[in-house]
């Protein structure tokens, strides 16, 4: 049973879809991706989700609630992260963490997220006087104070340095590992393939494609390139023959052949049989920007 099912949602403003019949379910203990470029309609679609934008049409159900009608079962059940503009300026980091503690039944230990978060040296500072970093940090733990069963992350990591970004990935692995399902909203490529189990890739308020990050890549045209300079010149005769080549291009010297795995293997064997060798050697396989810009991009331009 999916735990968040969207069906043929549909949401206009001023009489524009932005958010164009999507439909997507996601399943419980799943780190769910959306990824799309800037006005692609993904912050619209969590937000109805979270109950906060009411659909034109279509279905919203997130364990069988309707995020509309059922809200306060809702709110036990569902982390929502924070906008910066939603808590008080002169609240401090464990105030906030007491406060938003006290609205649920059986809240998480507050003391032990601080700590998770990197926050414990924070506790009495104000909420004003905190870095951006330190903010977002602050918006992850409130989202969890409540033990959720679902949590809702738009941009879980936007502004956070290198460092509290990889410590942020690893907690949200560990709230997958504890049981939650995690919905995840991010431009962060790198942050998409390595926690999202699945990503649904939107464009201009569709989605465009659903699949694991390596699904997506594979159906990336980009493949796999082979670069090199061999060390006596190979005729087209040889190359020919290649399995699975898109394309071969020469350069200066340089041989750059487009293809899979197959079509690597197939090059190393010819260099060897006809005994050249291949001078500065690089194998690069697509990654999940190429897949992303691809399936992004806007072909009427
Ligand atoms: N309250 C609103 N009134 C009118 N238009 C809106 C409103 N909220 C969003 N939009 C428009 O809807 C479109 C989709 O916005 P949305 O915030 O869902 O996109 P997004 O994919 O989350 O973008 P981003 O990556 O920039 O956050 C945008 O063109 C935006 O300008």
């Amino acid at each position: 049973m999916p735990i968040i099912e969207v069906n043929g949602l549909r949401k206009a403003y001023g009489g524009r879809p932005v958010v164009d019949d999507v439909t997507f379910a996601v399943e419980e203990g799943e780190i769910f991706g959306i990824l799309g470029p800037n006005g692609a309609g993904k912050t619209t679609t969590v937000e109805c989700v979270e109950g906060l934008r009411e659909p034109d049409a279509g279905a919203v159900r997130v364990a069988g609630l309707d995020p509309r009608t059922d809200r306060d079962q809702l709110t036990r059940t569902l982390g929502v992260q924070l906008q910066e503009s939603e808590l008080q300026e002169k609240l401090t980091v464990r105030e906030a963490l007491e406060l938003y503690g006290a609205f649920y039944p059986d809240p998480a230990d507050w003391r032990g997220l601080a700590e998770r978060l990197g926050l414990t040296g924070k506790l009495t500072t104000r909420f004003g006087r905190l870095s951006g970093g330190q903010k977002q940090r602050l918006f992850i733990a409130l989202a969890l104070i409540g033990r959720p069963r679902v949590v809702v992350l738009d941009e879980l990591t936007t502004g956070l340095d290198p460092r509290a970004r990889r410590d942020t990935w690893k907690l949200i692995e560990e709230v997958r590992d504890s049981g939650v399902t995690v919905l995840l909203v991010t431009h962060f490529m790198e942050e998409a393939q390595r926690l999202c189990d699945r990503i649904a890739v939107f464009k201009q308020g569709r989605v465009a494609a659903l699949d694991t990050p390596s699904g997506l890549i594979r159906r990336s045209s980009g493949g796999t390139v082979i670069s090199f300079a061999p060390s006596r010149p190979l005729d087209d005769g040889d190359l020919a023959g290649l399995p699975e080549a898109a394309t071969i291009e020469r350069r200066n010297g340089h041989l750059t052949i487009h293809g899979t795995d197959t079509t690597v293997n197939a090059v190393i064997s010819l260099l060897a049989r006809h005994q050249i060798t291949a001078r500065q050697l690089r194998v690069t396989d697509s990654t999940l920007d190429d897949a992303f810009l691809e399936l992004t991009e806007d072909r009427e331009n």
